[in-house]
Parts: C-alpha cells; structure tokens; sequence
C-alpha cells in the first residue's frame, strides 16, 4: 500500500513528462515549438534517453526491492504495509537472540509471534525478549476492541526492541516473505479471534481467523526450510459439555457449545493433519480464561470492572438450578511460563521445503490454575479490591455458548512443562486492578473514569 500512494505522491510532486502541466495550457503551436527546442539536437535527445532508461531501471529496482508481494498483496489486506530494504533490516534485528555467547540457556531462539499486539502475545514477546530470545511480532489490530490498547501494547513491545509487522496471517505473501528474510526457529501462534459469546453475532471472523488463518500459517510453517516448531493456542472450551472434572487432556473433546469452541476444536486437528503429512512440530495449549494486566476488554473480569467504578450494574450469570457459573481463572504470567517451557521443550519439526523427514512431535497440554472460582466470588473479589459495592443483576444463563464450569487437570503440563501456576486469583486481581488504575485513569472524587473502552 505504501508503495503505491508514494508513486502516486511522486507523481504529483514530479510530473514524469517535463512541464506536462503548464503544456496543457498552452496551444498546440506552442507546444510543437517547445517540443522542438528540447529534442532540437542528437546529443539532447541522447541525454533524454539516457535519463529515461536511469529512471526506468531505478523504477523496477524500487518494485523489486519493496516487493511485489507487498504490491499485490495490499489489494487483498488494505492494512498492510511491508517490505523493502529498511522492513527487512528491522525484522532481521528483532529477530536476532541476543543471549550473552555460551550462557547457560542455549544460543537463543528466533520466535515468530502472532498476534503479539493482544494480551497473551504481547506479555509473552516481552519474556521472551528479557531472556534474550529474538522476537518478530505480528498482529492485524482488528477492532474486535479497542485497538488504541494494542497500539499501547505495541509501543511497549517497541521500545523493547520487538517489532511488530503490520499484517494478516491470512497473508501467505507476507509470512512466506517473513520465512524468507528469517529462518524462525519457532512460531508461537496466538492470533485468534476471540471470545465465546461473540461468535453468535460474528460467525465469519472465527472461521476466518482460526480456521483459514491457521491453515494459511500452518502453509508458511510446512513450506519452511527448515521449518520452525509451532505452539499455538487452543482454548478451555474446547471441553465444551463435558462434565468429568477436572478436565484431562484424554477426554473427549466432541461436544463444544459455541462455534468459537468448534474453530478451536478444528484448529487442534487441523494442526495434527500437518504434523502428520508434514513432520510439523506441534504444541497445542488449552488455555484457561486467561486474565491480568493489559487484559482483554471483552472478558467479565474486564468489564466488570470498569462497571462497578462507573456506578453501573453488572450481569452475572447463574447455570440451571441456581447454581452458580464458575471458571478456572488464570493468570497471565503463569501462562507466560507455560508457553515460554512449551517453546523450550517443543522439540524439531522434521520436515522443510514441504517434505516430512520423520516422525515429529504433536502435543496437547491443560494450561489452568486448578481453582475454579465462581463468578459472584469474582464479583465480591472485585469489590474488595476496588472498594466500591457492584449493582449485581442475575440473570438465568443465556443459551450463548458459555459452559457452566471449567476445571484444569494440569498433571500432564507439571510432568513435561514444569507448568506451576503460583497466582491466586485474589492476587491476580490486585494486580489486575492496579494496572487498570494507572492505565485508564481514576478520579477520587467520582470513581468516574474516562471511558475508553
Ligand atoms: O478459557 C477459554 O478458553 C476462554 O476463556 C474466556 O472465556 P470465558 O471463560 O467465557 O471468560 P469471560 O468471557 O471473561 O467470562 C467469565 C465468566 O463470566 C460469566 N459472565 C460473562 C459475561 C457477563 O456479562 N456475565 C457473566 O456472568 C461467563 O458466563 C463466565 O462464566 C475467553 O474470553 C475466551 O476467549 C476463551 O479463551
């Protein structure tokens, strides 16, 4: 896209015919004399030609440099804008490790980030970078919410040295471009349109996102030489109506009750079918409603909050019988953990080129906290950390695909990860609410914040 308005702008600013615009003016007469005068000798018209081939030459070098994959493939992502000489530098540099030689951690990986600019992509490129990993962030800045916040969270990841391409993973020109400039040793997949009640009002962007965005990833990865071990992030309600508790990465896994939940479901078998044609590594996280600084606006927790320092009520939904909803709540640094030690211990893709070599890893693991809360004890928790009383409104459940409770089994993850999630809710809220506090602002006098949500 860039390439194309600083044509047009060039064009503008430097007519490509010399004097083409007072020319129009004038009359023809005029005009042959004119024309007459500046090819009136050989070696004049030698100099034009010369000037004209030095322009064409310089022309096709630009396109070729910039990429006519960029050209291209701005018809179909708008918002996209990549390549060129300086992109290029810049994704090489974010994506060096810069582990001090001969530490005892290794020599460092080079992790491709989808979806840095979003909660979980942008805490976990920043870990990354602090242990000295190389880190190139990608992200679409979709306004599923607010994206000024993705902005702030790209900031942050920006002056720490991480850059962040904007684009699509449903941009095979541009991830097969990010392949070629670097060899990723990983991707860590966490682009995902998410959310479980919206996909009833947006069905499309979750087939878009998880489903033709994970396989048009999953096409750059096989395509690779070598091919990078993928991580990527599944999700709790893939368990959907399953009711042994708590969950274990052995039960079945066949009755979701949202379509976000079936894209998820699909993703988990999707990525199987490349690691078994393919030899792609493959580390699946189910993620357990993830909360925590620089969070999610569309999550309870969230909203919640910023409701009950306005004065306004909110709705807590209570399952068949009275019994109250609960969730696995956790938090976000014991995620972090868990995917920096599922990148660590991932294990080789064998393949590259689009040829498998071999046998590779395909790997499933709970990501929870093990202490389900329900969601009026998150209510009465918010209170006490906020210090302002919630206008609960309790509603019977809608039929929108929540589930009445999760539950992690994390056996398998403590066993091969060393997951250990160390983060009480109580204590994750605190920290929550302190963030939300300094980020949007609060006013002693009203509790009224500014709105930006
Ligand atoms: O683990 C996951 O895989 C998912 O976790 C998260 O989904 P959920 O567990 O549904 O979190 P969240 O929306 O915060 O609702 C929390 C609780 O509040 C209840 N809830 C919600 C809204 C409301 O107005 N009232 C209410 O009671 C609601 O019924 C629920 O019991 C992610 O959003 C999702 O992207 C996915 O990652």
């Amino acid at each position: 896209m860039r390439v194309v308005v600083e044509e047009e702008e060039a064009e503008v600013m430097y007519p490509s015919t010399p004097g083409k615009v007072k020319v129009e003016q004038r009359s023809s007469a005029a005009m042959s004399r004119q024309v007459h005068r500046c090819f009136a000798s050989t070696g004049t018209m030698f100099l034009w030609a010369l000037f004209l081939v030095a322009m064409t030459a310089t022309y096709l070098s630009f396109r070729s440099l910039a990429g006519d994959a960029a050209a291209s493939s701005s018809r179909y992502f708008p918002a996209a804008s990549w390549g060129g000489l300086h992109w290029e530098r810049q994704i090489r540099a974010s994506a060096s490790p810069r582990r001090p030689p001969g530490s005892a951690e290794g020599a460092g990986l080079s992790v491709l980030v989808t979806g840095a600019a979003g909660f979980v992509g942008a805490h976990c490129s920043l870990a990354l970078r602090k242990r000295g990993d190389g880190v190139v962030g990608i992200d679409n800045y979709n306004s599923y919410y607010d994206p000024s916040l993705k902005k702030a969270r790209r900031a942050l990841l920006g002056s720490h040295g991480v850059f962040v391409v904007d684009g699509d993973i449903n941009d095979g020109r541009l991830l097969a471009k990010l392949f070629d400039v670097v060899p990723f040793t990983h991707v860590l997949h966490l682009a995902a349109q998410a959310g479980v009640r919206y996909a009833m009002e947006n069905p499309s962007s979750y087939v878009r996102s998880n489903v033709a965005g994970l396989v048009s990833l999953l096409e750059s990865c096989k395509d690779a030489d070598p091919q990078p071990a993928v991580v990527w992030a599944s999700s709790s309600s893939v368990y959907g109506l399953n009711d042994a508790v708590p969950f274990s990465e052995a039960h079945r896994t066949d009755k979701p009750a949202s379509l976000y939940a079936a894209t998820k479901k699909a993703g988990e078998a999707i990525t199987h079918t490349y690691n078994h044609i393919y030899g792609l590594s493959i580390t699946g996280l189910r993620f357990f409603t993830v909360y925590g600084p620089w969070g999610r606006p569309d999550m309870a927790y969230f909203f919640f909050t910023r409701n009950i320092l306005q004065g306004k009520p909110v709705t807590v939904y209570r399952g068949r019988d009275h019994v109250d909803i609960a969730r696995d709540f956790t938090y976000i640094d014991d995620i972090v953990r868990g995917c920096l030690a599922a990148l660590d211990t991932a294990g080789r893709s064998t393949g590259g080129g689009g040829r498998k070599r071999g046998a590779a890893p395909y790997r499933i693991f709970n990501l929870g906290n093990t202490s389900p809360v329900t969601v009026p004890a998150l209510v009465a928790m918010l209170e006490r950390c906020l210090m302002v009383k919630a206008r609960r409104h309790v509603v019977e459940m809608p039929g929108n695909g929540d589930v009445p409770f999760t539950h992690a089994n994390i056996s398998l993850a403590r066993e091969q990860l060393g997951y250990k999630p160390t983060t009480s809710l109580e204590m994750g809220l605190k920290k929550f609410v302190r963030w939300y506090l300094s980020y949007y602002g609060y006013n002693r006098g009203t509790h009224a914040f500014r709105n930006h949500l």
